[in-house]
């Protein structure tokens, strides 16, 4: 597989639409790849939180123990390790939409924030073909903003130019659905309204790699509906939409392929169909 015009160590690259992201250093969308070629490749991917200050197995979760060691004064805090993911390898391609399924803690956001360059590899590599763009339902834009603020910045973060923002602004603000409210500041939303600002924000530039995280389960019937064709559209334009969702029917509908994760390993890769079958079963 030919993965050396792919970049490694996306977490050196600007993530516009993740908290980390500045509007500064939003690179040029590079020349778009022919339909099939590897826009993605996860290559054995381990990734490990480090938490500190946890308590050991044995203690955890014991209200005594937790108060013995407050008074013990136990300065050096514990450090426990969570292996979320564990051996990860894919490759996906340009016009996959790829919807990442699984139960609850089996590593599906890890695996985006991944892929964005936000955690570090323990093991193993991630490459890229462009500058993959985390959307989720805690990317965060500048609460203290208005939407209205929040949109232009969104855009500028993207690396719109201004007359793009000014020609794109209304469509946004419609797609979102959420009216007079753009005025006020974002601190005011409910997680339903900024997550929809977000996408229609996101979602009004082609993006090589676009990383969706739940973003779709906050919306009305409408929004969800609008949303899909939406991803449709980006699918042809764009180069690979990545999918978390607890609700298989958008996934069913959004996506050519399905990847199941379990305790986070790989548990099946494949068609909708199959997959979702397998799943459900
Ligand atoms: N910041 C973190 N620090 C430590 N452990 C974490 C952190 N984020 C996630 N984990 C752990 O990593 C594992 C995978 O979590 P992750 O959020 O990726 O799963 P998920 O499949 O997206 O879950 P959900 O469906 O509930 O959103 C879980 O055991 C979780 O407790």
């Amino acid at each position: 597989m030919a993965v050396a015009e792919l970049t490694k160590e996306p977490s050196q690259m600007a993530h516009p639409q993740d908290e980390a992201a500045l509007p500064a250093v939003a690179a040029a969308a590079p020349a778009e790849p022919a339909p099939g070629t590897p826009t993605v490749v996860v290559d054995d991917l381990h990734i490990v939180y480090r938490v500190y200050g946890a308590a050991s197995a044995s203690e955890k979760g014991n209200a005594a123990n937790a108060l013995l060691r407050i008074l013990r004064r136990q300065g050096r805090p514990q450090m426990k390790e969570v292996h979320a993911v564990k051996g990860v390898s894919f490759v996906a391609r340009h016009g996959d939409a790829i919807g990442i399924i699984g139960r609850n803690g089996s590593g599906k956001s890890t695996l985006l924030r991944a892929i964005a360059g936000l955690l570090p590899p323990h093991k193993g590599s991630v490459y890229t073909n462009g500058q993959p763009s985390l959307l989720g339902v805690n990317a965060a834009l500048m609460k203290e903003l208005t939407g209205e603020r929040n949109v232009v910045l969104g855009c500028y973060a993207m690396g719109m130019t201004p007359s793009e923002v000014k020609e794109k602004y209304d469509e946004i603000v419609e797609f979102s659905g959420i009216g007079e409210f753009v005025q006020f500041p974002m601190s005011t939303y409910s997680s339903g309204m900024g997550a929809r600002l977000r996408f229609a924000i996101a979602s009004a530039k082609s993006h090589n790699v676009l990383l969706i995280d739940e973003a779709l389960a906050t919306g009305d019937r409408d929004f969800k509906r609008k949303s899909q064709e939406r991803i449709q559209q980006m699918r042809g334009e764009a180069g690979t939409v990545f999918l978390v969702a607890h609700n298989l029917d958008v996934i069913e509908e959004t996506c050519n392929r399905v990847i199941w994760l379990h305790k986070g390993k790989i548990k099946m890769d494949g068609d909708p169909a199959t997959v979702l079958a397998a799943y459900n079963s």
